[in-house]
């Protein structure tokens, strides 16, 4: 028999880390039904950096939170890595935009939580912890306790403390939605700077178009009523990560394409 030799470039294999197909939520009430995500499907691959944008109420958080596992799906089917979701798990690390920390640990003891939880050895805990707070430039604030801190800080830990458990996929709600914009776009840059140092896949929400396009390879643009996916757009390489981008001229053309989209469908 013929040796059959595979010459198509490794690219074209990439993995696909999330996948869903005709994913629908329906809240139910017993006056009424509220149908907020509507067949929606699409693939997130390994390593990726994939954003969702759209107007209030298009379902994205519901469908960041049916990938949580904290929320069920009306109909549809949604996996990772090759695994129906069926509730939360340690491969899912997430940052909301509103400060979850413990009030009452310190910084260090907040990135070590989720370890603490598994039981893995004080030793190891500790070096975990110590990588964290390095890349997050928080090595100093150690001993902090979160009311010590200021939004952009808290959110750093935020992030240090999902990624600790070593998650699969880094789901993130808005989570910078909350910052002044100086802010926003430091937190923008370290984000960009841990995604390429770690090699995580982020699914990330938000309804700042800028910030959907500065930080994505492919952004998914949502409408609402019902929540469906408009159109998935393949960010150029130039448009990503590069200071002073946000005001060129095919940066503001993208920002433009996307803001019809979503506006041809406000209500
Ligand atoms: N538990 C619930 N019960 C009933 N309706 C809900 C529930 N959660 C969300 N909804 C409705 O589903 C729709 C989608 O909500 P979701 O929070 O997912 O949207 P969103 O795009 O994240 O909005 P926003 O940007 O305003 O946070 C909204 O109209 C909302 O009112």
């Amino acid at each position: 028999m013929m040796n059959v030799v595979d010459l198509r470039p490794y690219e074209e294999a990439a993995e696909s880390k999330i996948t869903a197909v005709d994913v629908s939520k329906v809240y139910s009430t017993k006056k009424s039904q509220f149908t907020a995500l509507n067949r929606v499907s699409f693939h997130v691959n390994a390593h990726e950096f994939v954003s969702f944008v759209g107007p209030s109420g298009c379902g994205k958080s519901s469908l960041l939170r049916i990938i949580a596992g904290l929320e069920s799906m009306t109909s549809g089917s949604m996996s990772i890595s090759g695994h129906e979701i069926d509730g939360p798990g340690a491969d899912r690390g997430m940052v909301f935009q509103s400060y979850t920390l413990f009030p009452w640990l310190t910084v260090r003891e907040n990135i070590e939580f989720g370890l603490t939880l598994k039981g893995v050895p004080l030793f190891e805990k500790r070096a975990v912890a110590d990588h964290f707070m390095e890349l997050v430039g928080l090595h100093k604030f150690a001993r902090s306790l979160p009311k010590e801190l200021s939004g952009g800080m808290k959110q750093r830990v935020a992030i240090a403390r999902a990624l600790a458990n070593n998650p699969e996929v880094l789901l993130m709600d808005e989570p910078f939605g909350a910052l002044d914009p100086q802010t926003k776009n430091a937190m923008q840059e370290l984000l960009l700077r841990i995604w390429e140092k770690e090699k995580t896949t982020v699914v990330f929400i938000t309804h700042d178009i800028e910030e959907a396009i500065f930080l994505s390879q492919r952004v998914y643009v949502m409408q609402a009523h019902p929540g469906m996916i408009r159109k998935e757009i393949v960010v150029p390489r130039g448009l990503r990560s590069i200071d002073g981008v946000k005001d060129s001229e095919p940066f503001i053309k993208l920002k433009k394409e996307i803001i019809s989209l979503i506006g041809d469908h406000h209500e």
